[in-house]
C-alpha cells in the first residue's frame, strides 16, 4: 500500500530542472520529522516548509498497487502535449521510505520520466531517471552520487565544503525558507555570498513560492 499525502501538476520550482511541466507525488511520512510542529525542535530535520501528514491533500490517498498509483498520475498529465516526454516528481515527506521499482516500473510504462527529491539516508531503488540529494545536518548521509546535490543553506552543522568533492553532476544552495517558522525572513543574501565566493555552487530559488504555484 502507498500512502501519499498529495498529487499535482505545476512546474518544478527548484534545481537544475526548474521550469519543467511536472507531476508531483508527494508521500506521506519522513524518516527525520514526524511532521506535528510539536515534535520539530527535537526532530532530526526542523526547517521543513512541508506538510506530508496523512492522504487528505488534493489528489491524495492510499493505492493498493504500483499500477493503481501509476495510472492515478498519469491521468494527472496534460495528455494532449505529445511534444513533452511525461514527467513525474517523487517527493514527500521522504519518497524513499515507499518508493520501489514496481512503482518506477509502472511509472515508466506510462512514459513518465522518473525524478526523486531525498534527504539521502535511504537507499534507492534501480531505474530512477534523474536523483536529487538534499542532506540534512544531524544524518549520515548514504547516497554519495547523483544528478543534483541541493544543500538547504545555512545549516550549522551541514556546510557546503563537506559534500563538494561528491559525484554530482550539479550542487545548489537553496536559502533556508524561514517564514513560517520563526521571525529574520529567508538567508538569501547568505546564500548569495556564498555562491559568489565559491563558484562551484549555484543559487536554487523556490520560484514556485515566487509565482504562488503549487
Ligand atoms: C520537503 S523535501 C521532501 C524530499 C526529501 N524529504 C528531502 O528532504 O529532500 C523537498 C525539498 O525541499 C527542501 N526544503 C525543505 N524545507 C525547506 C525550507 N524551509 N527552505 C528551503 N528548502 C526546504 C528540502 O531540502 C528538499 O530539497
Ligand atoms: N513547484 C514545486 N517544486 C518543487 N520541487 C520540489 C518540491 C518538493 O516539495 O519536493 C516542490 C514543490 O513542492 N513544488
Ligand atoms: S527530510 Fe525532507 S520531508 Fe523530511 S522533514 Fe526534512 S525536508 Fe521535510
Ligand atoms: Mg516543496
Amino acid at each position: 500500500m502507498y500512502h501519499v499525502k498529495e498529487a499535482f501538476y505545476s512546474l518544478q520550482g527548484e534545481g537544475a530542472r526548474a521550469g519543467r511541466a511536472s507531476v508531483f507525488c508527494r508521500f506521506s511520512g519522513c524518516n527525520l520529522w514526524s511532521g506535528r510542529e510539536q515534535d520539530r525542535a527535537g526532530a532530526a530535520c526542523r526547517f521543513c516548509d512541508t506538510d506530508f501528514i496523512g492522504t487528505d491533500g488534493q489528489h491524495g490517498g492510499r493505492f493498493a498497487s504500483a499500477e493503481a498509483l501509476a495510472d492515478h498520475l498519469v491521468a494527472l498529465w496534460p495528455m494532449d502535449s505529445t511534444r513533452a516526454k511525461p514527467y513525474v516528481v517523487f517527493t514527500g515527506g521522504e519518497p524513499l521510505l515507499q518508493l520501489d521499482e514496481a512503482l518506477i516500473e509502472a511509472a515508466h510504462a506510462r512514459g513518465f520520466e522518473v525524478a526523486v527529491e531525498t534527504n539521502g539516508t535511504l537507499p534507492v531503488p534501480a531505474g530512477i531517471d534523474w536523483l536529487c540529494v538534499s542532506p540534512k545536518a544531524a544524518t549520515s548521509l548514504v547516497l554519495t552520487h547523483g544528478d543534483e546535490l541541493k544543500l538547504v543553506y545555512p545549516q550549522a552543522e551541514a556546510p557546503p565544503e563537506r559534500f563538494i568533492d561528491l559525484d554530482f553532476g550539479h550542487f545548489f544552495l537553496q536559502p533556508m525558507d524561514t517564514a513560517p517558522l520563526a521571525a529574520g525572513g529567508h538567508h538569501l543574501d547568505a546564500t548569495v555570498a556564498y555562491c559568489l565566493a565559491h563558484p562551484q555552487w549555484r543559487l536554487s530559488l523556490q520560484t514556485h513560492k515566487i509565482t504562488g504555484i503549487d
